[in-house]
């Protein structure tokens, strides 16, 4: 099947515009499909030429396109400047995949010393010397098996944390997640699992560091910063509810801990993003994951998923001194959904909700 190209390379070439980051998907049905963010860096000519994306589609990842894919995956670069995080040190919680991962890279690539930690090591040590080859400036990448919902593993994390970076200037916390059951379905102890991941670990982490390291601070201007990773669910979270509860515990949290630790120079901040495609976040849930999407994307008034480098970029400026007056905010990436209801839960269920007082015309029926 012959392949339509979609890069805009012409407008890449009339306008000088710079490129990010790029979003490549196979559809399944012969179309790869490529999106490319317009914001930083340039994209090198020979690599987006309009002509040469002409050529089949092939599923191998070894094609010409994916080549080019990769490439461009490789070139995405920050919009910071080289450097910013020399001589800081950061623990990012999942950060072996998804969000953690592209959260982790840009802070390397900037010359932190970062922790990745979540359950799996063989994951960890693959991204880790995966992601040694980008940093910068003596960035560098260490690995810490801790399961979040431990508070053993957690002081150990951060004691890991002390002896290999001499110190602790930022916490994402970003490791969590959560299964799709409707409410009624949920048993205590998976709802229990779900509050345990998402907001009991991001309470235990935060406090541990803030007793060992922060509140000991003489020097106030060596400050903290922790990003708490929750979800669009201002609305609620229908058939992730455990979830949605527990990322508003983390929100109120968040408030809490920013009005307790700003005299101690520490900011808490929550970016909720909305829908973003991560692989290894969507594998957690199979076959169900494609239908959700071609249904969802409608309705993202953005029309498409959010890319992981996305969120890591509000998360690298959070942490940064140039969020310095931002704190106990929650801020959305989300393509425009304003961080609200992700519609995963099909309204099918007829007229359940009947009027009681008149009668609903027809035409304002489903
Ligand atoms: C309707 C359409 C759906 C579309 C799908 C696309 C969704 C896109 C959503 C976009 C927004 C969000 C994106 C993300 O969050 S991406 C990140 C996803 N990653 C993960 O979720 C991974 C982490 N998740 C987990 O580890 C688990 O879900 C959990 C937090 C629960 C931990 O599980 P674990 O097995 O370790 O837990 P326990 O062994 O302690 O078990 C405790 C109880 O929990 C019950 N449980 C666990 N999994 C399930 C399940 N899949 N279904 C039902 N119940 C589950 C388990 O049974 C235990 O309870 P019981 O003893 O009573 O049985
Ligand atoms: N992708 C999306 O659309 C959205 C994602 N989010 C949230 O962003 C975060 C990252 O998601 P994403 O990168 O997409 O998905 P991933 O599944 O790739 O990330 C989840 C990470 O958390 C780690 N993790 C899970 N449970 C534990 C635990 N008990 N202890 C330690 N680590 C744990 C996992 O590693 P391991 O299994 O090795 O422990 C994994 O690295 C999650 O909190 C997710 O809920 C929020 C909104 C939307």
């Amino acid at each position: 099947m012959p392949y339509k190209c979609q890069c805009p390379s012409q407008r890449i070439k009339t306008h000088n515009l710079k490129v990010r980051s790029m979003f490549k998907a196979c559809d399944g049905r012969g179309t790869t499909k490529i999106f490319l963010s317009i914001i930083y860096t340039k994209i090198p000519h020979q690599i987006c030429q309009h002509s040469q994306h002409s050529t089949p589609i092939c599923r191998s990842g070894k094609c010409e396109i994916h080549r080019k894919c990769s490439l461009m995956s490789s070139l995405a670069l920050t919009p910071f400047k080289a450097g910013l995080f020399v001589g800081k040190s950061i623990i990012v919680t999942g950060g072996g995949t998804g969000l953690g991962y592209a959260i982790a890279k840009e802070l390397v690539s900037l010359g932190a010393k970062v922790v990745i930690a979540a359950r799996r090591i063989e994951v960890l040590e693959a991204a880790a010397s995966e992601m040694n080859k980008s940093s910068q400036r003596g960035g560098k990448i260490y690995v810490c098996q801790c399961n979040v919902r431990n508070e053993d593993d957690i002081q150990k994390l951060v004691t890991f944390a002390l002896e290999t970076m001499g110190g602790i200037d930022g916490l994402v916390n970003n490791a969590g997640g959560q299964f799709v059951s409707p409410v009624e379905n949920i048993s205590a102890r998976g709802f229990k699992a779900v509050v345990e991941t998402n907001l009991l670990s991001c309470f235990m982490l935060s406090k541990e560091i803030y007793n060992r390291w922060w509140s000991q601070q003489e020097d106030r201007k060596r400050s903290g910063s922790i990003v708490n990773i929750i979800l669009a669910n201002k609305n609620g979270f229908p058939m992730m509810a455990h979830s949605g509860a527990a990322r508003a515990g983390v929100e109120n949290l968040t408030k809490s801990m920013a009005l307790e630790w700003i005299g101690r120079g520490v900011r808490v901040n929550c970016v909720a993003p909305g829908i973003i495609y991560t692989e290894s976040g969507f594998a957690n849930y199979g076959e169900m994951a494609g239908a959700f999407l071609s249904s969802v994307l409608p309705c993202i008034p953005a029309h498409r998923c959010g890319t992981a480098e996305e969120v890591s970029s509000l998360v690298v400026f959070l942490l940064s001194d140039a969020a310095v007056y931002i704190t106990g905010q929650n801020m959305g990436v989300d393509g425009g959904m304003g961080q609200g209801t992700i519609p995963l839960r099909p309204q099918d269920h007829g007229a359940s909700l009947l009027p009681v007082y008149g009668e609903l015309p027809m035409k304002a029926r489903l």
